[in-house]
């Protein structure tokens, strides 16, 4: 099984209009609610693509019960830890540029991360625990790493799309998946990636470091992927960008609804690149009909090594 863990989770409020002036009354136009945070947006489009998975993390107040119904209409099993604590709004404005408020996470007790402890410590070998989202400073460190840890004991593949000290720290522990934007990747390293030289350069050390599949995303400009045999681009489709939030989300679950079937990174990798881009040209999420379809478009190919910055 597969299963997906937002400690974050967010409604996201998402509006588009054709001008957007701060400092002024915006009236909005087109207004949407998404269940929202980056493992719910995972399980999201996994479902879509055919791969069964459980949502699991916290939710609380209407925002809570809106999400799950949500997610309960669209067929996604969850199993979330209720929260005294309303789910956060995060706004999301669709103007010239996209604007976006995030609204911090819970608060969260110990008896609440036992719960979810206890939730991980009965999966199985060969199911998946992917972790995505902000994580709260409040939560202890060393509770991701004991949740690292379990997934290690018990052969769960542990997949990360997190930023911040925690990435730094989790990734000690081997994941089978991580997945920053350029900038998470720069932060990791203290400095600012440019291009995919360096973005391939960084990747690499991480591979070294026991990470086993490192993919870099780099919005329009596609992504890269490292593993310890291979370093590969992969050009993004072009298209009619509508909407990037997800985008991330949706490389991610195409990456582990491929790898799920077949075991091949590159394959992966591709599907997992045709699922952001069709996410970016789609005013939500994406349709599997969509992936299908720029699929073909994604043109992926080995990056030499002496196009990796030295
Ligand atoms: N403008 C675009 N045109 C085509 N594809 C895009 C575009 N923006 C994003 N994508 C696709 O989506 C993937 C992920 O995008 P991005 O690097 O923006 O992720 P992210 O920063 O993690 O996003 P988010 O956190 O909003 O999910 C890219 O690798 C690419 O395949
Ligand atoms: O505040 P975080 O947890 O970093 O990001 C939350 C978020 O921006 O990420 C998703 C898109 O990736 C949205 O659904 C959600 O609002």
């Amino acid at each position: 099984m597969i299963y997906t863990c937002t400690i974050t989770p967010s409604l996201d409020y998402t509006t588009y209009l054709p001008d957007f002036t701060a400092g002024k009354l915006n009236r909005t136009g087109e207004v949407y609610y998404y269940p929202g945070g980056k493992g719910i947006n995972v399980s999201r489009v996994l479902k879509r693509l055919g791969a069964d998975n459980i949502a699991l993390g916290f939710t609380g107040g209407f925002t809570g019960h809106y999400i799950e119904e949500f997610l309960k209409k669209e067929g996604v099993a969850t199993d979330f830890i209720e929260t005294d604590e309303i789910t956060r709004i995060n706004v999301k404005i669709k103007s010239a540029q996209e604007t976006e408020l995030n609204g911090p996470g819970p608060e969260l007790d110990a008896v609440q991360l036992n719960e979810l402890a206890d939730k991980a410590g009965k999966m199985q070998k060969g199911d998946w625990l992917v972790l995505a989202g902000s994580l709260p400073d409040s939560i202890p460190e060393s509770f991701f790493m004991d949740l690292a840890e379990t997934c290690r004991r018990l052969g769960v593949k542990f997949v990360l799309d997190t930023s911040g000290p925690a990435l730094a720290n989790l990734i000690q522990n081997g994941p089978f998946l991580i997945k920053p934007n350029q900038e998470e990747l720069g932060e990791l390293f203290g400095r600012h990636i440019t291009d995919m030289a360096e973005a391939a350069f960084y990747a690499k050390k991480l591979v070294h470091s026991g990470v086993q599949h490192v993919v870099v995303s780099m919005g329009g400009d596609g992504a890269l992927l490292a593993t310890s045999e291979l370093l590969l681009q992969a050009k993004a489709p072009k298209g009619k960008v509508i909407n990037t939030v997800g985008a991330g989300d949706s490389l991610v679950s195409g990456f582990i609804a491929s790898y799920a079937m077949d075991a091949d990174a590159e394959k992966a990798f591709r599907y997992g690149v045709a699922s952001g881009s069709a996410t970016a040209f789609s005013p939500d999420l994406c349709t599997k009909d969509k992936v299908d379809a720029v699929l073909e478009f994604v043109e992926v190919y080995p990056i030499k090594e002496e196009d990796v910055a030295k």
